[in-house]
């Protein structure tokens, strides 16, 4: 079956197939096909900047990372067929933003003319045509880094490494570009990994989700399997859920559906658990209290202000937390 693929050996198909490793730092597996999404979360220190850049070629790492068949490891960074955009931009200082889009293809040969309008075209697609002749310190943080996804996306890449772009934008900036940048996504048919922290990226423009812990793949999922099933805590917290592990089991459960007395609830609930309120801040209408259970699981619960007032729920209030059985989901989580 020489050419074909076998389980567990790399392919040689479209999209990307990649195992890299670096030492102490990452060793993940993931596959994409082209036209895919893959949101990259994790906690602090996980390893998704790590991965990004290995697979840009600027962190050594070692195994493979096929790109359309051809293994990027093998490949200068110059040759790679890869765009990139970090938060900290990268934009060429003393160049416009017109010629830092026409850079790429300026590089590869295209001609001055050619890559400048195509340029132009990238920047009034991104809404931000009439700034072109402007440098990158003429731009605010928004517009420079539409200029730097423009960048990246003329340079016609297979894979599109965005390393959080809306991260240390205003919030209506981020809304505006992250609705634009999930519009130029759908038409794109290489393969994107986009890092973030945000799990409305995580859930609305990816395709699937790479939950990064540790250095290792802790889940790869749709966003569905990830928000519904959520394999660590971290995870759970993002998409604002409890989850308990038990066993090989995970128990998953809405802060919505906890109750919260200041007694020990009567009745023989199975899910009850003494804490102490460690936190409390408005989360839509309800108040959202960070309770430190006995044992130091950390619960989140959703209450109404009314009875926030009424049971006096303040930080470092002793509390008890219940949730009736039929509330919670029970699951092993969705394979890596
Ligand atoms: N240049 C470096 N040399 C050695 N170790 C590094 C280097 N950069 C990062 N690390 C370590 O590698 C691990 C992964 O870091 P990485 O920046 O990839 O995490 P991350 O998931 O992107 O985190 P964050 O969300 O904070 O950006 C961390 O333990 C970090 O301390």
């Amino acid at each position: 079956m020489a050419g074909h693929a076998v389980s567990g050996a790399a392919s040689v198909g479209p999209g990307l197939d990649a195992r890299l490793a670096v030492p102490d730092r990452l060793d993940v597996a993931l596959t994409a096909a082209p036209g895919e999404i893959v949101a990259v979360i994790g906690p602090n220190g996980a390893g998704k900047s790590t991965l990004v850049r290995a697979l840009a070629g600027l962190v050594p790492a070692t195994g493979h990372a096929l790109l359309d068949g051809t293994d990027l490891l093998t490949l200068p960074v110059r040759e790679r067929r890869v765009g990139l955009v970090f938060q900290d931009k990268m934009l060429f200082p003393h160049l416009t933003a017109r010629a830092n889009v026409a850079f790429g293809p300026r590089s590869r040969g295209v001609s001055r003319r050619t890559a400048e309008a195509a340029a132009q075209d990238w920047l009034d697609r991104l809404g931000i045509g009439d700034l072109a002749g402007r440098k990158p310190r003429q731009l605010s943080g928004g517009q420079a880094q539409r200029v730097a996804i423009a960048r990246a996306l003329a340079a016609d890449p297979r894979l599109l490494l965005l390393d959080e772009p809306m991260a240390g934008l205003d919030v209506s900036v981020a809304t505006a570009l992250r609705l634009e940048l999930a519009r130029h996504l759908r038409d794109y048919d290489g393969v994107t990994l986009l890092v973030t922290h945000d799990a409305i990226d995580a859930l609305t423009i990816a395709t699937r989700v790479l939950v990064v812990d540790a250095g290792r793949v802790a889940q790869f999922g749709t966003p569905l399997e990830v928000a519904q099933q959520p394999a660590t805590d971290h995870v759970a917290r993002l998409v604002g859920l409890n989850v308990l592990r038990d066993g090989e089991r995970f128990r998953a459960f809405s802060p919505t559906a906890v109750n919260v007395d200041l007694h020990e609830p009567d009745g023989s609930a199975r899910n009850r658990w003494p804490g102490r309120i460690a936190a409390a801040s408005p989360h839509g209408a309800a108040l959202r209290l960070v309770v430190h259970a006995v044992g130091g699981q950390e619960l989140i619960a959703d209450v109404t202000p009314a009875a926030a007032a009424e049971l006096g729920l303040v930080p470092g209030r002793e509390v008890w937390l219940s949730v009736k059985e039929t509330s919670v989901r029970s699951y092993v989580a969705a394979p890596t």
